[in-house]
């Protein structure tokens, strides 16, 4: 039987190497333990606590079976290493510690304006998962995206047909989209001053329209979107919802924005969209308009690994996995925008792993 040539590496190296596979392997246990968290309303429980929270109060709150209150803290344990929650000393009798939440967890809350709860039922629900599975095989097909290996058709098109996976994911882009929007309008107000008319193609529910639309009065928004999306969304005096397809034809406007649309799709598909923007914008009366406001990441060069490189490698092989998509460096992005007719390009470095680019003709 072959054993490990340790010659070949030291005893440290070789276990480092496994702990790194270890690591790789079960990095699902984060999501899953995060999922379950959310599951049973942890987040909501210390919250409403209105203190930091011991365990026998939280198995008590949880109603669990008691005989897995040690099960309960193994979790607590390892969402407490993540810095889901933080360990506090406390006075009293019995336990001294107890636990609260912290800045990532307050994005948990059921009642927080930027709460990511839906984003994480979405993503972590077994059906969007699946696609993953089949990466591997889908490297050695002709299929467009692993999503449509497993579902056989484009993720757009099942969204058509399976109501309960659109609101899932809708509701999980709103949700990302009231986040993003609460920054644009506090760190970007200039983008979108004076500007008569706005359409948000790809808008999904119009959070960024509604709120757009709501912080500068005198704008009329647009959204334009797939009828599986936008059917029965009721229109208001400055916002309205069109059914349409952005690849045939985008509502005429001052501006147009793409928020996390253009990294859903491959460079042919995003000078089409881009080349459609460029026919739809009208510089308006008072020159802040005739441009194309894109929301997307930028890759920093892949030789300056910073924190966020991680993340966005992930949504790099997301955008691969559920559709035709990729995400981009300044470099490429530049070469789509030109390659659509534009001439220039202002990045906005606001959201930190993802950046508003106004993009003029
Ligand atoms: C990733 S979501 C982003 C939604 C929203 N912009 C946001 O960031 O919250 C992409 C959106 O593009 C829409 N979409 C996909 N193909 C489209 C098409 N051909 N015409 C118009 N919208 C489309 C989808 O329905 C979805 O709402
Ligand atoms: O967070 C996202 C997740 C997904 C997604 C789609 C299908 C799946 O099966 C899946 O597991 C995940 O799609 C996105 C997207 O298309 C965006 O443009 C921006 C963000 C996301």
């Amino acid at each position: 039987m072959a054993l490990p040539n340790l010659e070949e590496s030291t005893v440290e190296e070789l276990l480092d190497a496994e702990a790194h596979v270890w690591n790789h392997i079960f990095s699902y246990i984060n999501s899953m333990s995060l999922k379950s968290a959310l599951q049973l309303g942890i987040p909501d429980i210390i919250h409403k606590h209105g203190n930091p929270i011991t365990l026998s109060q939280l198995a008590d709150a949880l109603n669990i079976n008691k005989a897995k209150t040690d099960g309960l803290f193994r979790l607590m344990r390892l969402l407490e290493h993540s810095k889901f929650f933080d360990k506090v000393k406390v006075e009293g009798e019995g336990e001294e510690e107890a636990y609260s939440l912290t800045r990532a967890s307050r994005l948990l809350l059921r009642d927080e304006p930027s709460s990511l709860a839906p984003y994480i039922r979405a993503m972590l629900d077994p059906n969007f998962m699946d696609p993953f599975h089949h990466l591997s095989e889908w490297l050695g097909s002709e299929c467009p995206s692993p999503f449509e290996f497993k579902h056989g058709r484009s993720l757009w098109e099942y969204a058509g047909i399976e109501e309960r996976w659109n609101q899932l994911f809708n509701q999980a882009m709103a949700n990302d989209a009231k986040l993003v929007t609460s920054i644009l309008v506090k760190e970007c107000r200039h983008i979108f001053q004076g500007l008569e008319s706005l359409v948000d193609v790809g808008g999904g529910a119009g959070t960024v329209a509604k709120v757009v639309a709501d912080a500068f009065p005198g704008l009329k928004a647009v959204v334009l979107d797939l009828p599986h999306v936008v059917a029965d969304l009721a229109t208001s005096e400055n916002l309205r919802y069109v059914s349409g397809d952005m690849f045939e034809d985008i509502p005429r406007a001052d501006a147009v924005l793409l928020k996390w649309i253009l990294h859903n799709w491959s460079d042919e598909e995003c000078i089409k969209i881009l080349e459609k923007c460029k026919e739809a914008i009208t510089p308006s009366k008072n020159n802040n308009g005739g441009k194309v406001i894109v929301i997307d990441m930028i890759l920093k060069d892949e030789k300056q690994h910073h924190k966020g490189t991680e993340t966005q490698l992930l949504f790099d092989v997301l955008m691969m996995t559920a559709l035709t998509g990729k995400e981009r460096t300044e470099k490429e992005w530049a070469n789509l925008f030109f390659a659509a007719g534009f001439k220039t390009y202002k990045i906005h470095p606001v959201l930190r792993l993802r950046s508003v680019i106004e993009i003029f003709p």
